[in-house]
Parts: C-alpha cells; structure tokens; sequence
C-alpha cells in the first residue's frame, strides 16, 4: 500500500470542485484534516458568528466524508507542528491544500513547506491571482479593468464532482471530538436565530445556488431592495468553501442580464482577494496613507453612539433594522451594510476599523478580503474606493430601496408606521416613545465629516 497522504482542509470544506482532494487521491490513501488555529491570525482569529457556522459545518464536512468510507480528523494548534506530528504519526508522505490569500494562511503554508512536501492546488478563487497583471506587469488595483481581465479568462474550468469513494490509511490516527471545540455559543445562546436562516455545509451550499437558480434573471434590481429575497445569501459558504466559485459560475453564466450583473458581484469577491494579497495588512491599515491623518472620535468620547450602532438603535431606522439583521441572523443585506458602515464613519465619525472588527465578530461571512476591501471603499480610504466627501443619506437611500417592509421586520417599535413615514419618523412627528432620537442630525453628522475630511485633502 503507498504511504497516505494528508488533505488539509481550510476554507475549503467540500469534496466536490476539491482540486487538493482529487490530487491527493491519485497519490495513494488520504487521511483528511482540519486543524483549528487560534494563534495564528492574531486579532482575525474566527470571530464568534463563524464558530457556530464552522461548527456545523465540519459536522457537515465528517459525515459526507464518513458516507465514502472516511473520516475528518480534528486537531488544536499550529497548522504546521500539528501536520508534521500527523505525518509522523500515520507515515503520510506528502500535504495537499488549497491555497488561501488571507496573511497568516500564507505564513502557514510557508511554514509546513519548510517540514513537509505541500502541494498547493487552485480553487478558492475564480482565477489565481498571479494570472492577471496589467500592461505594466502589476497586479491590477483598479475594480473595472480588473473585472474586464477576469472575463477574458472565463469561463473557469469545469467543476469536478465529488468522488464517490474515499480510500482511508489501514490505522487512522486519533482525532479530537467536535464537541469538545466550544464553537457553540452557551449561555446565552444567541445563535438561535442563525438556525432558521442558515445550513451550513456542502449540501446545504448546493441547495442556496440551486433555489438562486431560479431567481438569477431578476437579480438586478432586486439585489439592491433589502425587503425582497433578491441576492443569493451564498457568501458564508463561499467564505467556508463549501461551493467553488466556478461551481456558480457554471451553474449561472449565461442566464440573461440579471446572471451577468450576479457575475460580476462575483468578480469583487476576486477583487478583494488580489488586494489583500498585494497589501496583506489591508484589515487594518488604510490603503491610502492620506487617511492617516483623519481626525477620528476617540472611542472614549464616541462610545455612547458606538453601542447605539452596534445595538441598533441610532434613531436612524434603516440602519437600526440593517444591525438588528445581523445581530439576529448573521448577516446583512449588501446595500444595508454600504448605509450602516457609511453611517458608523461618517456621521459618527468613528474610524472603519471598529465597524470592520465589529462585522468580524457578527457576520457568518465575515471574510478578510471582502470585509476589509469593503469597509475601506466606503471610508474612502481604499485603492479603489468611494469619495469620503459623497456621503450618503440613510433618511433618502431608504425610501429609494423600499425599505419599509425590511424595518418593519427587524424594527418592531416601527412595524405600526405607513411607508411614508416609516422611513424618518421624526420628520412626521410620529416617533413611537420606545424607539430612539437620532445620535446625530443629518446635517451636523454631514457637516462634522467633511470639516474632519479637509485633514485628510490636506
Ligand atoms: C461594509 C461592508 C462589509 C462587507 N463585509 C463582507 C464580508 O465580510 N464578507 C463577504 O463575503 N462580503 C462582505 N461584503 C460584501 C457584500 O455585502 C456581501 O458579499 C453580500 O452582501 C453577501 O450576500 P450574497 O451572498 O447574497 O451576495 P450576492 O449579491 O448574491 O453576491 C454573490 C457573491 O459575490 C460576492 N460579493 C458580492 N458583493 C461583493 C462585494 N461588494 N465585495 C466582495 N464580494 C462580493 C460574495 O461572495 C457574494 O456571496 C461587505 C460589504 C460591505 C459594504
């Protein structure tokens, strides 16, 4: 029997489209892994919404794999001391991996390459990114020429489907128990919620693109109307790998204008990823240096509408209904998060960096590219970003993306108003007691932003 060979599953927990997994197979025996790290991203370690995703999500993963005659096997600790103590164990030759951009993924895989023969495969990705440079040989920072070179590339290879049989190693080495992790929330549990909304897992992935399916051609304008269904909602199980984009990709492509539009969404998820790959400190430093010189509130002084935001209850209805979404379900619908995010910096002047840790901890997508890259477009501060001084207004985007119905949903206090006034009850003096004044006017939180923003022109 050839020696076995060890699968590293990341953020990549599917056996369909598995490029490390398929490679793995013609080597010999494979004994699949997932090790749970908490050391190495530092202040990105998976944030608490993740954890219960991760959690059902391997459950998912270890059944499927169990169903073909294997087994995940669970390990604590550094990615590479827990593979190379593997290896030993079970005498595996060789790692497979999919490749991942996120920096603390790349230290890994650089530090099991100094132990262990590893052979990083494609896949998280619609295109690697070193494939695309511009005509001066960069890698490309611009959204819009950038897309234009993906699509020269498209479609991606044909989708792999999962094997029907796993071949394991004649011992299996010891693993650790799921339950013994501590991804769930206890006491309390605050994940109720996520349950009804989400399944994590393979299966669960394939069924969202399947039900999307149906509902691609009306993608635009829908996407943008947070009181319809008009998005996929497959980013959490894009973010965990449970479907490869080229999976979507060739499920979708093809299916009228509403597809295309759908598409190119898809290309930012690329995007992002070139751009923390270029600057792996993306997360946390503004891509653009003039930024630097923001006068941002002290958390100290701010802390008061720091909380009111992240508990949804800003005065500002749209934003209030868009971070109770998140809090209750993990999510929050995309033109949502462009309001709330725009409203945490600019009229409240707090500085990104707290709303993008605050999504890190809350969202069951939370990404490091697409958080990061996003955050930084709306501050202004990215490559290619938002101008600061275009500042949205929450009381306007909410009537012209007919929120009424989405408040009504997520702000209770509110669900008695018509639509007209739904939007700002203040400007129809119908504020129900129970539901607070706005942290900060529109005007002031405006003219406060751009008074800060004249530090950054400077
Ligand atoms: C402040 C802010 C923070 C964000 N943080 C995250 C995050 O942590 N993780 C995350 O996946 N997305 C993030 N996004 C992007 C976007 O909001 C979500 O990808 C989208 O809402 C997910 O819902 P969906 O799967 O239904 O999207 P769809 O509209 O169905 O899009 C399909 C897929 O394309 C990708 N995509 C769509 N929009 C974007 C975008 N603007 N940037 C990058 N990829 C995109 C996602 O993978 C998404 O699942 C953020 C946006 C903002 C404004």
């Amino acid at each position: 029997m050839p020696d076995p060979v060890l699968v590293w599953f990341r953020q990549d927990l599917r056996l369909s489209d598995q490029a490390a997994l398929a490679a793995a197979m013609r080597e010999g025996p494979v004994i699949p892994v997932y090790i749970l790290d908490d050391a190495a991203p530092g202040e990105w370690k998976i944030g608490a919404a993740q954890r219960w995703w991760l959690h059902h999500s391997l459950e998912s993963l270890a059944k499927d794999l169990e169903d073909r005659g294997s087994r995940l096997i669970l390990r604590r600790g550094n990615s590479a001391e827990e593979l190379e103590r593997l290896a030993k164990e079970t005498g595996a030759c060789a790692v497979h991996a999919l490749s991942h951009l996120e920096p603390w993924w790349r230290n890994a895989e650089r530090a099991v390459a100094r132990r262990l023969p590893l052979h990083l495969h494609d896949g998280a990705l619609l295109l690697p990114p070193e494939c695309l440079k511009t005509g001066g040989g960069t890698p490309y920072r611009i959204f819009t020429p950038f897309a234009r070179a993906v699509m020269e590339h498209m479609p991606p290879a044909k989708p792999m489907p999962a094997p029907k049989r796993i071949d394991g190693p004649a011992k299996w080495p010891p693993s650790e128990r799921l339950s013994g992790w501590g991804l769930l929330p206890a006491q309390p549990d605050w994940a109720n919620g996520f349950a009804k909304e989400w399944t994590p897992g393979e299966a669960g992935a394939a069924k969202r693109l399947r039900d999307f399916d149906d509902e691609v051609s009306g993608y635009d304008p829908a996407r943008n109307l947070p009181s319809c269904e008009g998005t996929s909602r497959l980013s959490p199980h894009l973010h965990f790998g449970e479907i490869s984009p080229a999976e979507i990709w060739h499920r979708v492509s093809g299916k009228g204008e509403g597809a295309a539009v759908f598409l190119k969404e898809l290309i930012w998820r690329d995007y992002a990823h070139v751009q923390i790959w270029v600057m792996p400190e993306y997360g946390s430093k503004n891509a653009r240096g003039t930024f630097d010189n923001m006068p941002w509130r002290d958390l100290r002084e701010a802390k008061g509408d720091f909380a009111a935001w992240k508990l949804g209850r800003t005065g500002y209805p749209i934003v209030d209904a868009g971070m109770r979404q998140l809090w209750a379900t993990g999510w929050m619908h995309n033109r949502v998060r462009m309001i709330a995010a725009s409203f945490l910096i600019k009229h409240l002047l707090i500085d990104w960096r707290h709303g993008a840790r605050w999504f890190w901890d809350t969202l069951v997508d939370a990404d490091y590219a697409n958080n990061s890259v996003n955050w930084q477009w709306v501050a202004g501060s990215g490559v290619d970003a938002n101008i600061f001084s275009r500042i949205m207004a929450p009381l306007v985007q909410s009537p012209k993306f007919e929120a009424a119905d989405y408040i009504r949903q997520w702000v209770p206090e509110l669900a008695q108003l018509d639509d007209k006034v739904i939007h700002d009850p203040d400007a129809y003096d119908a504020r129900p007691r129970d539901y607070p004044a706005k942290r900060v006017g529109h005007r002031q939180g405006r003219e406060r932003a751009l008074a800060a923003y004249r530090h950054v022109k400077r």
